[in-house]
């Protein structure tokens, strides 16, 4: 009796991040905006997310000891980084009507991050939470409680796939540091 209603609060929990094809439509509609920043905006989300996460910078060799926000601008690597997530999430916003495309992106960037980068998962909560609050800010009038509520629900699309990728490789779950 129990288990049945667990499951029925599970289904109903999925129903709830289901993303309607109005969100769909606010979703692509602010990203078109940040999209047309590609570079600067990755950058900027880039450069803060190493800034409020310092232990996030461990995974890449050229600027893992770089303190200085000015000095991480100027890193190829940090750009080619921010130009490779902008990307991945345009596919991913492009096909949000197409949820194999949308799986087997975020399945790829997992089990690469997992298999050749060794990451942490918990970082790509904390990227993507900054990525909202970056887009909040910079494209504030977009970003109406409609449009934060449809990103909170594309944040959750992106971390639930990329941890179904790490758990599907065998990632230890060792305990990490919470937000
Ligand atoms: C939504 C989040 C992210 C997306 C879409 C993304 C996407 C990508 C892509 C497409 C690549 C290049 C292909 C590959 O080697 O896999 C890459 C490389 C890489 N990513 Fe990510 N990534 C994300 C988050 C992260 C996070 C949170 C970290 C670490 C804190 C990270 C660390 C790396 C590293 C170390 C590389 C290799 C860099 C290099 O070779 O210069 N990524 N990422």
């Amino acid at each position: 009796m129990e288990k049945v209603q667990g499951e029925m609060e599970i289904e109903r929990w999925e129903r709830s991040e289901e993303i309607s094809d109005a969100e769909k439509k606010v979703i692509q509609e602010t990203w078109s905006r940040v999209y047309a920043n590609c570079e600067d905006v990755g950058v900027s989300i880039l450069i803060r997310f190493f800034v409020n996460f310092p232990s996030a910078k461990q995974y890449f060799s050229q600027f893992k000891h770089m303190d200085d926000p000015l000095e991480m601008e100027r890193s190829l690597q940090l750009r080619k980084h921010a130009r490779r997530v902008m990307g991945a999430i345009n596919t991913v916003v492009e096909n949000l009507n197409d949820s194999e495309k949308v799986s087997s992106v975020l399945a790829l960037v997992g089990k690469a991050h997992a298999l050749k980068h060794k990451v942490e998962p918990i970082y790509f909560k904390k990227l993507t939470g900054v990525m909202l609050e970056v887009i909040a800010e910079e494209y504030a009038n977009d970003f109406t409680p409609e449009a934060h509520g449809a990103w909170t629900k594309m944040r959750t699309l992106i971390y639930t796939h990329v941890t179904a990728a790490y758990k599907e490789v065998g990632w230890a779950q060792y305990p990490t540091a919470t937000l």
